[in-house]
């Protein structure tokens, strides 16, 4: 009886399929047509990388979780080594732990500075990881995710003395902390995770997540190995987006927060923070005196294990020339540009847009403005210019060593050899490198203000906001 009716049924269909076989074809040749263009069309599936998360609402129902999910993220950063913990309510606000929103603790050098000795490497993280562990009630402890992400120190390092390393520190999170560690919690960020988180974490704080990307701001990074840029653009610019140079993360990563799509330009520029950049900067003017060099000084600087010939020329530091040293050291003017329009180097710059007219630019940008003097360390943000960056290397460029004390009370000793070439080259990323204008302001953070907080303007408040709504 049920095969009599099926069999008649398949009947009557292959009737009216035959009845309405022109309507049909009429229908379906202009879906074949856009189908064919979609999938000869140059794009999303080749240039768009999706971020696998989702911030969802912890509302109740399956997903539901406790009312606190804590987070502990190390960040093991080329210059040195952090940890954050994060304490969420049930909507994925911040809530305070004791009387800050984060427990926030920093130790110097970072993982790459033992590359030879994994265990040691490692090691370095059992202060941080014992007191952040401490900082979670015990009971959550099982439950509380424990991610380290290392970035521009590990990526130079090469993947074989990375990966011991790194293998270290999942033996030490194994034998130490009763956090709960997921598959690949522990691993070298790629330089488009880097920038994504930060845009994650500044615009969360800011609360612009959800909004239109227009209303969204624009991120900077500068590290000490690798400076990151990332901004929301229109999806019609991200179907267009150029596919990236071989062996580089994509340009476009897709995400979706609080509700809303937003495609993320991102790039990340291995070799261009501002420790490596000194080195590059040094490199041009090989063993001959370099104009960077702050007049009277002489030595050596080390870098990612080599050591480069740190020298005033003897007429002295000179802006002029340390521009061009720099310029050429970015290779703004002498590398193919391909696409529409580039950073330097041949990247393409993202095509600009609502999503990158305010610019938030955090770390050695805002501690460099500071110890220059031009910058209140006490303060969270500051709203500056290019140009005032201009303006206090063509003061770092022009003293002498001895004078270097009481112009610039606030710089570290190490850092004052360096002030004419570290300010300069922080200018010309922005304008020459970034296309920034000199006169556009810009906002330098450190910390940005949440409720009656600030919050520490770093990667790793993106990435727990994932860890904390991942499945
Ligand atoms: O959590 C943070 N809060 C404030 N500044 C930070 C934080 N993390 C990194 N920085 C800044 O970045 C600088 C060095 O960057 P880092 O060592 O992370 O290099 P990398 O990002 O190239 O690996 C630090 O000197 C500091 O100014
Ligand atoms: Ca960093």
């Amino acid at each position: 009886m049920t095969a009599k009716r099926a069999i008649g049924r398949h009947e009557s269909l292959a009737d009216k399929v035959h009845r309405h076989r022109g309507l049909l074809l009429v229908i379906s040749i202009p879906i074949v047509l856009i189908a064919l263009v979609l999938l000869l069309m140059p794009g999303t599936s080749t240039s768009v990388s999706v971020i696998e998360y989702t911030m969802k609402k912890h509302e109740g129902g399956s997903n539901s979780r406790g009312p606190k999910n804590y987070a502990v993220i190390f960040d093991a950063g080329s210059s040195g080594s952090r940890v954050h913990v994060y304490c969420f309510d049930q909507n994925l606000d911040l809530v305070p732990l004791e009387n800050e929103l984060e427990l926030f603790l920093q130790l110097k050098p970072g993982l790459s500075a033992y590359p030879n000795d994994p265990r040691q490497s490692a090691n370095s993280l059992v202060s941080l990881l014992d007191k952040a562990e401490a900082s979670v009630p015990r009971e959550l402890r099982p439950k509380t995710p424990v991610r380290v992400g290392a970035t521009a120190g590990l990526r130079a390092l090469g993947h074989q003395a990375s990966e011991n390393i790194l293998q270290a520190v999942r033996e030490l999170l194994k034998d130490r902390s009763r956090l709960k560690t997921e598959a690949n919690a522990v691993t070298v960020l790629d330089g488009a995770q880097e920038g994504s988180y930060q845009w994650v974490t500044i615009n969360y704080l800011l609360r612009t997540l959800g909004k239109p990307y227009s209303d969204t701001v624009g991120v900077v990074d500068l590290g000490g190995g690798s400076v990151q840029m990332a901004y929301a653009i229109p999806e019609e610019d991200a179907a267009t987006a150029p596919k990236p140079l071989e062996g580089e993360d994509s340009y476009v990563k897709e995400m979706y927060l609080k509700g809303r799509k937003y495609f993320l330009y991102v790039h990340s520029y291995l070799h261009y923070g501002l420790l490596a950049a000194r080195a590059e900067i040094l490199k041009v003017s090989e063993d001959s005196n370099n104009p960077c060099i702050v007049t009277g000084f002489a030595g050596t600087y080390k870098y990612g294990g080599k050591a480069f010939k740190a020298a005033a020329a003897p007429s002295g530091a000179s802006l002029d020339e340390c521009r061009r040293v720099a310029i050429n050291a970015l290779k703004v003017n002498d590398s193919l540009c391909t696409h529409m329009k580039c950073t330097f180097g041949g990247v393409w710059n993202g095509g600009g847009g609502g999503g990158q007219k305010k610019m938030f630019v955090a770390s050695f940008f805002f501690d460099r403005a500071a110890e220059a003097g031009f910058v209140d360390p006490k303060q969270p943000v500051a709203e500056v210019r290019p140009l005032d960056f201009e303006k206090a290397a063509n003061k770092a460029c022009n003293m002498r060593m001895e004078e270097g004390k009481s112009k610039f009370p606030r710089v570290e000793e190490d850092n004052l050899p360096y002030l004419c070439l570290d300010l300069v080259y922080q200018y010309t990323l922005l304008v020459d490198g970034f296309g920034l204008k000199p006169s556009q302001t810009i906002t330098l953070v450190k910390k940005v203000k949440y409720g009656d907080y600030a919050v520490e303007a770093a990667w790793p408040l993106g990435s727990a906001i994932e860890a904390v709504s991942s499945p």
